[in-house]
């Protein structure tokens, strides 16, 4: 298994060119958060705006929006239960980021059968939270398009039946050769005190990171600065383990000097990290 270092940073984050505008870096589309969990879909949210997408629009309840543009006016609202304004709007996007916070409900499921009918080939899908609950609990067949999921280890044994306690780079390895099968664009980050990457070309792990981290919210977080990354930069592998990398980077920095890092404080200083690791 590959590391994850920081030699990925300036292979990914370049320098912006001067004649771009926002359409440059990408639309992206967050669709999740449910009337409990708005949080979790706001905090995704920060991640990709912070991250430089250029255009982002959060498909959530209703009842998170005032909340949401407190948090981060940058983002376009809309409402998950809209059927006729996401079918319009998902075709527009780069990346789409589906299930952080959405709750595993009936609506739940409904929402992920719709976009999955949605999605096309050229888009990027990122499948996270309660949509890989639901993804695993009624087998859903994930749509032909670049796949990245994003489990936590529990997420992971409930899509590949490996057991927690039986979750190791060489057990993973083989699960994810078995999705791979059926979904050859498929990328997994197999979220942990170590999370590992899974690529069709290689597999990686991550080198930084801090129990600092372990706080409701950091996956959403990560799921977001993801899809801001896969948006702005050339290639999707890159950029999932360059996002990855920054995430727990971040998060190590704030730990030298706090006991807990909060998620939104990630978010917060994506610009700055960024900007010390761009590249020409
Ligand atoms: N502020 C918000 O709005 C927030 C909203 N959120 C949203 O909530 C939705 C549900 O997501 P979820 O991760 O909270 O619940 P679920 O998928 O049932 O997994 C938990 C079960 O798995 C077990 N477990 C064992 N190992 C584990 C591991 N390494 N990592 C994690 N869990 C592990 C764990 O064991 P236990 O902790 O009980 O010992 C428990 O039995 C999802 O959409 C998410 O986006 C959250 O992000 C929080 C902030
Ligand atoms: N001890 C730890 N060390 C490093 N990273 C951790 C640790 N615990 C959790 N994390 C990170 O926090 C995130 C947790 O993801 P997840 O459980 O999906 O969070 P949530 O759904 O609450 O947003 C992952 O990115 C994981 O790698
Ligand atoms: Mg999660």
């Amino acid at each position: 298994m590959k590391l994850i270092t920081s030699s990925i940073l300036p292979k990914v984050i370049r320098k912006r060119p001067t004649k771009s505008f926002k359409g440059t870096y990408g639309k992206v589309a967050l669709i999740g958060g449910n009337h409990n969990f708005g949080g979790a879909i706001i905090m995704s949210t920060l991640g990709t705006v912070y991250a430089g997408a250029g255009l982002t629009t959060t498909f959530t309840d209703a009842s998170n929006q005032s909340s949401l543009h407190a948090w981060v006016p940058e983002a376009m609202f809309a409402d998950y239960q809209d059927q006729a304004q996401l079918t319009q709007l998902l075709p527009t996007m780069d990346v789409i980021s589906l299930g952080s916070g959405l709750g595993t409900d009936e609506q739940a499921l409904n929402l992920i059968k719709l976009i999955f009918n949605l999605v096309t080939p050229e888009q990027v899908l990122l499948v996270d939270g309660s949509a890989l609950t639901l993804v695993a609990k009624y087998q859903l067949a994930l749509p032909t398009a670049t796949i990245i999921v994003t489990p936590h280890q529990m997420e992971w044994e409930r899509l590949t039946g490996v057991q927690l306690a039986n979750q190791n780079p060489a057990t993973n390895q083989r699960a994810y050769n078995q999705l791979l099968v059926d979904h050859p664009h498929l990328i997994a980050v197999v979220k942990s005190a170590q999370t590992e990457v899974f690529t069709p070309t290689g597999a990686f792990q991550n080198t930084t990171g801090t129990p600092a981290q372990a706080t409701g919210g950091m996956g959403d977080t990560l799921a977001g600065i993801i899809s801001g990354f896969v948006a702005q930069f050339q290639s999707v592998d890159d950029a999932v383990l360059a996002a990855v990398y920054t995430h727990s980077a971040i998060a190590a920095q704030l730990a030298q000097q706090q006991y807990v890092v909060l998620p939104h404080q990630i978010s917060e200083d994506l610009p700055h990290f960024m900007h010390e690791h761009q590249a020409d």
